[in-house]
């Protein structure tokens, strides 16, 4: 029996979480879960899961919720809260599907107390990969990733030596606006970014998709996961998001995961690993598809991919500017107080002024973080 802690139980991977965990009773317990101010979806959850323990994002919703929780379930709030939930002696797994670099403190508190962690919350490795791998190392804790390209390497690089690895390529929808040009994107509309061929996810990461900049997160998410120099990770857009990532071996053997697009897959894998388990859903008919299409990544047409190399390759707090600087682009845009293309510009100049900490300690982390936040948040809009 997985006993699970699930972070973000009501966004995009915590319901799909919770409807791996439904259709397998006896392999899954929900022990803990945090939401942020979703009481109405969480109270549903609480009724059906039973956990132990629930924490919402602040003091508010916590009064919201308090009198409806069953006898049994104990109630916390805040940033102390999912801390509490990710620390839960109960559960030996902890699944981060929050959203943000708000994951950050509370995957640590996981990974220090033992937990197995299943990862989605790329935003994490992003602003701390130094700091959040080596904790797992020094805790023998398994980072099972969630993200749909690193299942994939992930089942990829099983049994193989890294010795023997030419380069892995992680596949790209191309977003939302993957057939217009750059002259096209000015006026943009926040509806028409959400809108992803292939995915139902939250809105940030939509968002990310249509810049690119999930992609380039990703890119700097499996340099930490697997320990891979930036020189051997490439992107290459795939439309139909069938092929789901894949690796180049030194003998020329590519190996390649597939199926239909549905995070529950990468999801219960992570959960189950090193079993597999049955899932209800179509099987995968190449037939019925016909053709998969590949087009080159483009970094001019796509520069939030080139900033996420360089700030890779830059190194230390590089790629937690880049991921601040980019939460805050995209909620300003999600509010409607930028164009799309700001936000590309935002990060460019937050990350331009940014004066980079080799090795950062946890504080220098936070400070950098606070930083670019708040310079993202003064910018002016050109769009
Ligand atoms: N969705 C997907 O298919 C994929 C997502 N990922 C990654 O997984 C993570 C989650 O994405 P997704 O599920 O789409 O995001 P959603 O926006 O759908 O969900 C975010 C969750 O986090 C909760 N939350 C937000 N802020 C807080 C807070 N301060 N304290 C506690 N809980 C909080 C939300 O609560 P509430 O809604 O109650 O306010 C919600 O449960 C991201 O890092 C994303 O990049 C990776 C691959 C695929
Ligand atoms: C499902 C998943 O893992 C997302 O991160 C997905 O990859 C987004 O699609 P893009 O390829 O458009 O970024
Ligand atoms: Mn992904």
């Amino acid at each position: 029996m997985k006993r699970i802690a699930l972070l973000g139980s009501t966004g995009s991977i915590g319901t799909q979480t919770l409807d791996v965990v439904a259709q397998h009773p006896e392999y899954f317990e929900i022990e803990a879960m945090a939401a942020g101010r979703n009481i109405e979806l969480l109270l549903q959850q609480v009724q059906q899961f039973r956990p132990k323990l629930v924490s919402v994002q602040d003091k508010a919703a916590a009064d919201a919720i308090r009198i409806h929780l069953p006898a049994g379930t104990a109630l916390t709030y805040g940033d102390e809260g999912l801390i509490e939930v990710a620390s839960c002696a109960d559960a030996d797994t902890v699944v981060t599907a929050v959203m943000g670099s708000i994951g950050l403190k509370s995957t640590l508190a996981a990974i220090e107390q033992g937990k197995q962690i299943g990862l989605a919350n790329k935003e994490t490795l992003v602003t701390a990969g130094h700091l959040v791998t080596a904790a797992a190392r020094k805790h023998n804790v398994a980072l099972l990733p969630i993200d749909s390209e690193h299942s994939a390497i992930f089942q990829c690089l099983n049994g193989e030596s890294m010795r023997h690895l030419r380069s892995i390529t992680l596949t790209a929808s191309g977003g939302s606006f993957r057939d217009k040009g750059r002259e096209e994107l000015k006026d943009v509309t926040v509806e028409q970014a959400l809108n992803h061929p292939n995915w139902s996810m939250g809105a940030k990461i939509t968002i990310d998709s249509a810049t690119m900049a999930n992609k380039g997160l990703e890119v700097i998410e499996a340099h930490w996961l697997f320990d891979i120099p930036y020189e051997q990770i490439q992107v290459l857009i795939h439309p139909e998001s069938i092929i789901h990532s894949f690796v180049e071996y030194v003998d020329g053997s590519v190996i390649a995961q597939l199926g239909l697009p549905d995070m529950r897959v990468p999801i219960q894998y992570a959960l189950t690993y090193p079993e597999r388990i049955e899932m209800k859903g179509p099987s995968l008919s190449l037939a019925e598809i016909g053709k998969l299409h590949f087009r080159e990544m483009d970094m001019a047409r796509y520069p939030m991919v080139r900033y996420a190399y360089e700030s890779g390759q830059a190194g230390g707090t590089a790629t937690t500017v880049f991921n601040a600087a980019n939460e805050v682009a995209v909620s300003r845009f999600l509010k409607g107080e930028i164009g799309f293309l700001d936000i590309e510009r935002i990060v460019e100049k937050v990350l331009s002024n940014h004066q980079v900490i080799a090795d950062p300690s946890l504080a220098e982390i936070e400070d950098a973080d606070g930083r670019a936040r708040a310079v993202a948040a003064s910018l002016p809009p050109v769009e």
